[in-house]
C-alpha cells in the first residue's frame, strides 16, 4: 500500500522504542500492574486471550477483575494472574462483553475503573462509556463497533453512520471519532488506523489477514494494555505516547501473526503464543 497522504507508517525501528525493558532494580510493580475488567458468561474466551496476551506481551503483573466463570477460565489457563483487587497502572475494558447485555455491577466496575483517570484501553462492550473516562483512554473498535459510536456521537446532528462507510474511508472515519470524542482511536481492519487528537495519524498496514480470525482483537487488547500499564509515566508527561503505543500494539500483534502463519492459517492463541519471539526481535534490531 501507498503512504496516505499525512498518515505515517509505523516501523520496527520506531516501535522497538515503546517496549518496556525490565531494568535491574525493578520488581513486578514498578514495571507496571494492568488491571482487566473483560469477559462475560457469553464470552468468556475473550477474557483468557487478552490476558494471555498481556502476560506473553511483558507486564509486572495482570489482575483479572471479572464474573466467575471468565475468572476460573482465566487462573486455569494463567495461574499468573491475580483476582485480587488492588493497584493498577493501566485498565483494559470491555472485551467479550456486549453493552446491550451489561448488568448493573459489570456497569459499575468499568464506570470505576474509568473515573480513576488511568491510562486506558476501551474494547467492544465498554465503548459506549468512554465519554466518562477521565483518563488518557485508547478505544480500539472496528468498522462496525466505530460507526455504532458515531451514529452516538453525531445523533444530535441527526447524522448516522453505516459501516459500510467506515469502510469506504476508514482513515477519515477515525480522525473524526478521535476529535469528536478526545480519545485516542486504533480503528481495526485490514488497515489499522490510529488517530489521535493532537493530529498523530499512523497507520500499521503490513498485516497478514490471516489475521481476520476470531479473538484475534481481543488479543490486540491485551498486547496495548501491556504496553500502557508499563509506560503509565511516560503517558501522563507526552500526549503523543497512546498514539505510538497503539501503533506499537498494533505492529507486534501484526508480526506475531506474520510470525506464528508462516503462510498457513493462525488461531488467536497463536497469535498470543508468537509475541514473546516477535518483541524479542524487535529489541535485537537495536
Ligand atoms: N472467544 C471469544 O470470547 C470472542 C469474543 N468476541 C467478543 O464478541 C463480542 C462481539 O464482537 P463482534 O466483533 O462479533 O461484534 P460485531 O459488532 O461485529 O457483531 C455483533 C453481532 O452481529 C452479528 N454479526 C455481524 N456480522 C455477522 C456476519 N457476517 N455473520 C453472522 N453474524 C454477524 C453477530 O451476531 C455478532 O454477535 C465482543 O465483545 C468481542 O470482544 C469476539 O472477539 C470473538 C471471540
Ligand atoms: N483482512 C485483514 N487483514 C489483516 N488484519 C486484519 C484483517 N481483518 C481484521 N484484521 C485484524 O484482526 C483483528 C480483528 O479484531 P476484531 O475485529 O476485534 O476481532 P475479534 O472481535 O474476533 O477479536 C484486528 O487487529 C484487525 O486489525
Amino acid at each position: 500500500m501507498s503512504e496516505p497522504r499525512g498518515w505515517l507508517e509505523w516501523d520496527g525501528a520506531r516501535a522497538r522504542d515503546w517496549i518496556a525493558v525490565p531494568r535491574v532494580d525493578d520488581d513486578k510493580y514498578r514495571r507496571g500492574v494492568l488491571g482487566v475488567r473483560t469477559g462475560s458468561d457469553e464470552y468468556p474466551g475473550a477474557a483468557v486471550l487478552g490476558v494471555e496476551a498481556a502476560l506473553r506481551t511483558g507486564v509486572g503483573m495482570v489482575r483479572y477483575l471479572g464474573p466467575r466463570r471468565p475468572s476460573d477460565l482465566v487462573l486455569q489457563r494463567r495461574p499468573e494472574a491475580v483476582t485480587a483487587a488492588g493497584q493498577v497502572q493501566a485498565w483494559l475494558l470491555g472485551s467479550g462483553q456486549d453493552a446491550a447485555m451489561r448488568d448493573r455491577v459489570t456497569e459499575a466496575a468499568l464506570l470505576g475503573a474509568l473515573a480513576e483517570g488511568l491510562p486506558t484501553v476501551c474494547d467492544a462492550g465498554a465503548l459506549d462509556l468512554v465519554g466518562r473516562a477521565t483518563g488518557p483512554v485508547v478505544i480500539t473498535p472496528h468498522y462496525r463497533e466505530l460507526a455504532r459510536l458515531l451514529t452516538r456521537l453525531l445523533a444530535p446532528q441527526g447524522e448516522s453512520v453505516a459501516g459500510s462507510e467506515v469502510a469506504a474511508a476508514p482513515g477519515e472515519w477515525a480522525v473524526r471519532a478521535a476529535t469528536g470524542l478526545g480519545v485516542t482511536v486504533l480503528l481495526k481492519g485490514s488497515v489499522t488506523w490510529i488517530a489521535a487528537p493532537d493530529g498523530t495519524r499512523l497507520t500499521v498496514s503490513k498485516a497478514p489477514s490471516w489475521l481476520a480470525t476470531a479473538g484475534s482483537g481481543d488479543v490486540l487488547g491485551g498486547i496495548l494494555g501491556a504496553l500502557l500499564a508499563t509506560h503509565s509515566r511516560a503517558i501522563q508527561t507526552d500526549a503523543a505516547a497512546p498514539a505510538r503505543l497503539a501503533a506499537t500494539a498494533a505492529l507486534v500483534h501484526a508480526r506475531a501473526a506474520a510470525r506464528a502463519s508462516d503462510g498457513g492459517p493462525i488461531t488467536a492463541l497463536d497469535i498470543a503464543g508468537a509475541v514473546p519471539a516477535t518483541v524479542a526481535e524487535l529489541l535485537a534490531s537495536r
